[in-house]
C-alpha cells in the first residue's frame, strides 16, 4: 500500500475555482483529518480521489482499488434492515460478524428494522458500520459524526480506531474535538484566493 499523493489539483465549477493547485499527501495505513471552512472544496477533493469527479488538472496517485465511503448523506438501502445494509456490501459475511459490527455502534436491537424507520443518528451509524465492513485499504469519511451526540460520537470514534487499524482513513470534519478523538495527521484546507 502506498501513500495517496495529490499534486497541483485544480477544479472549477462554472468558472469559479474550488481547488487551486491543491497538493497533499495521505499516509498509507494512517488516519488523516481534513479541516476547512464550509465550501472550501473538501467534498470535491474526496469525489476526485474516489474517481467520481474529474479534476481539471493535476494528479492523484496511490488510491487503492478497494475503498469505501461514508458520504454526507447516508445513502442507505431504505427498505432493507440495518443488517441487510451491511450484508449487501459483504455478502459472505457471517450473521455473527454483521451482528458484531452493529453491536459495536450500539445498534444490536435495531438490526432487523428497516433503516427508513431509524433515527438520523442511528442511520448514520448504519452507514459507518457498512463502510467499515466494506472498507478495503481506504476508508473515506465525510463528516461521519454529524448528528451523533457526544457519548455516541466517542463510542463510534473508538470503533473506527479499532476496526480500521492498518487502513488509510481520510476524515472530513469541522470539529477539532473529532480530530483529537480520531488522532492521526491534520490537513487544513484553505479556500482559493479570489
Ligand atoms: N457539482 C457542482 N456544481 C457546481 N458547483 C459545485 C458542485 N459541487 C460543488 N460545488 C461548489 O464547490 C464549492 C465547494 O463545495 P464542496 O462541497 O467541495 O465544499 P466543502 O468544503 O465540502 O463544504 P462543506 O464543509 O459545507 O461540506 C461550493 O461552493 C459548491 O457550491
Amino acid at each position: 500500500m502506498e501513500d495517496i499523493v495529490v499534486q497541483g489539483l485544480c477544479k472549477s465549477f462554472d468558472g469559479t475555482a474550488v481547488l487551486q493547485n491543491f497538493s497533499a499527501r495521505f499516509a498509507a495505513g494512517r488516519t488523516t483529518c481534513l479541516m476547512g471552512r464550509s465550501g472550501c472544496g473538501k467534498t470535491t477533493l474526496l469525489n476526485i480521489l474516489m474517481g467520481l469527479l474529474p479534476a481539471d488538472s493535476g494528479t492523484v496517485t496511490g488510491v487503492p482499488a478497494r475503498l469505501a465511503a461514508v458520504f454526507q448523506e447516508d445513502r442507505l438501502l431504505e427498505s432493507f434492515s440495518a443488517a441487510s445494509n451491511l450484508a449487501f456490501v459483504r455478502p459472505r459475511a457471517s450473521a455473527a460478524l454483521i451482528g458484531e459490527h452493529l453491536a459495536e455502534v450500539g445498534l444490536a436491537d435495531a438490526a432487523r428494522q428497516p433503516v427508513r424507520e431509524l433515527s438520523g443518528g442511528m442511520r448514520r451509524r448504519v452507514a459507518i458500520a457498512r463502510a467499515v465492513l466494506a472498507a478495503g485499504e481506504l476508508l473515506i469519511l465525510d463528516e461521519p459524526f454529524k448528528g451523533l451526540d457526544e457519548t455516541t460520537r466517542r463510542a463510534v470514534a473508538d470503533y473506527l480506531r479499532r476496526y480500521t487499524d492498518g487502513a488509510t482513513v481520510i476524515l472530513v470534519t469541522h470539529d477539532e474535538d473529532e480530530v483529537a478523538l480520531m488522532g492521526g495527521a491534520l490537513i487544513r484546507m484553505e479556500a482559493p484566493s479570489a
